[in-house]
Parts: C-alpha cells; structure tokens; sequence
C-alpha cells in the first residue's frame, strides 16, 4: 500500500539528515506504532508520509503511484486518502464540534464553498453520522474551545474519518492526555483501524500503549530505523538502543 524507497530527509540549514535511507513497505492491517526518543525523527517520517515534507531524496510509493513528486494541487488529492490526527488537535477553538468535523471535507470541495460554510445535505448527514460514532453526538453544537482534551482528540478523529481516508496517521496523538484516556483513544483507533480496515501509523511515546495495540514496532533513531518487528520482539535492548536510559519496571 505504502512503499517507501530509500528516503532521506535533510532540513534547509542542517547538517545531518532527520531522516536517513528508509525502506520500508506498509500494507492494509498493519497498526504500525513508530517508536524514538525527541528528535529522532518521528514527526518528519509521517509527515513525509503525507506530503507535508518532501523527502531530499527517495521516493514514496502509494498503491503503486509515486506520491513524492507532486505539487501542492495534486497533494491535496494525495492525503484526502490519509486522515491525520495531532499531539494538539488542530482543531479552530471557536467553532463547534461538527463544524471542526466539516472541515475535513475541505479537501473535496472548491474554496469557496468551505469559504461560506456551505455544506450539502449529505455532507451534513455524514458529519452526524461520525459525530455519533465517536459518541460526540450530545456535544454536536459546542464550541471544541470547551470540551476536556479525550473529547477534543475524538474531535480530531472525527474530522479525519470524515475524508473517508484508507490511512490513519497520528503525530503523537495521546501526548497530551492522560493515561486513562491514552488508553480509550488508542482502543478507539484500534476499533477503527479493524472496522474500516485503515492502515494505521502512529507516533507514540508510550512503550505499553505500542505493544498493547500495534501489529508491528518501529524505532526510529537518529533518523534511522533501528528496530522493525512484532511487539513480542521488542526486547529490553531494543528499548535501551531506542531510549538510552534505564529500564522502566513496566517494560
Ligand atoms: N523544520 C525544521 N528545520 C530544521 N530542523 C528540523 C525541523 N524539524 C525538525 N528538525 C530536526 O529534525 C530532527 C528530527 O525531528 P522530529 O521533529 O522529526 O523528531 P521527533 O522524533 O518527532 O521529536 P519529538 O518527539 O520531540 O517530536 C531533529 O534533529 C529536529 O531538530
């Protein structure tokens, strides 16, 4: 589904590479957790993933297509296939919980119409049809500046699922909740990733949560992939080469 062939990233003004000669295949059913310590990488890989950054060098392979070397017009075609959520949601404040959601139909419609709100009937019935999948439906009309940070990430998957992506990917998105709640939001995406069948990748920081829920690890270091196999292969060395510290007693 995703082949990634030979990719390396280096930012404008560095020296070293965030990303360096990655190959890697992904294919529908994998719930990949991508593993690193801050600054390893993990945030430039998806976002290379999705067209956000464009890899220095290599090439990115979606269905066959390469998907490396577009302009920003036919990106957009691109990552309405990839449903994105984020560490902070990105959500807009002062809008409602089912006008955030609307906005993931962006992709799909002329400017001007986003522009003016406008939506149609079916685009309206599919919002609340997610809306209430996520179990926000009693929320459907507050402004997401008021709602608790779980309730903000459905939020953030909502408008995701609303693209009717075959890709989830997820920048860190349980950073910034508890663990309880951690926990609920990757359940969540596990039940979405086998319902819709969504080939998921997520960055996460918790090592319990990754080999709770994902098909296959991955560490990334130094922009480097230095680990790639199933949870029950990812041992205490693995963790030490990812980390560089000490064993937490949970692992
Ligand atoms: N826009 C940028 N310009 C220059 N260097 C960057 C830029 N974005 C990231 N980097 C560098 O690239 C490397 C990888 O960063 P990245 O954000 O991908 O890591 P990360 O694993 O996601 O870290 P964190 O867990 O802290 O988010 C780091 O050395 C970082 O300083």
């Amino acid at each position: 589904m995703i082949d990634i062939k030979k990719v390396s990233v280096r930012y404008r003004g560095t020296t070293e590479d965030a990303l360096s000669d990655i190959n890697l295949s992904f294919k529908k059913g994998d719930f990949i957790c991508i593993l690193g310590k801050s600054g390893a990488g993990k945030s430039t890989f998806i976002r290379t993933i999705n067209g956000l950054q464009t890899p220095t060098i290599g090439e990115i392979h979606l269905d066959g297509l390469q998907i490396s070397n577009k302009n920003e017009k036919q990106l957009r075609i691109v990552r309405r296939e990839m449903g994105m959520v984020f560490q902070h949601f990105n959500l807009i404040p002062r809008l409602t919980v089912i006008q955030n959601v609307l906005t993931g139909k962006f992709g799909y419609r002329n400017n001007f119409k986003s522009l003016i709100g406008w939506f149609t009937p079916g685009e309206l019935e599919h919002a609340e049809r997610v809306i209430s999948d996520m179990g926000l439906s009693k929320l459907r009309d507050r402004r997401v500046e008021h709602l608790s940070g779980g309730q903000k990430q459905r939020v953030g998957i909502a408008r995701a699922l609303i693209q009717q992506p075959k890709i989830l990917l997820g920048d860190e998105p349980v950073a910034s909740l508890d663990p309880g709640t951690s926990n609920e939001i990757f359940a969540l995406l596990k039940e979405l990733h086998n319902r819709l069948e969504l080939l998921t990748i997520i960055n996460v920081h918790d090592i319990d949560l990754a080999k709770r829920y994902a098909t296959r690890i991955l560490s990334l270091k130094d922009g480097e992939i230095i680990f790639d196999g199933s949870p029950d292969e990812f041992t205490e060395d693995d963790y030490q080469k990812t980390y560089h510290s000490t064993k937490p007693s949970h692992v």
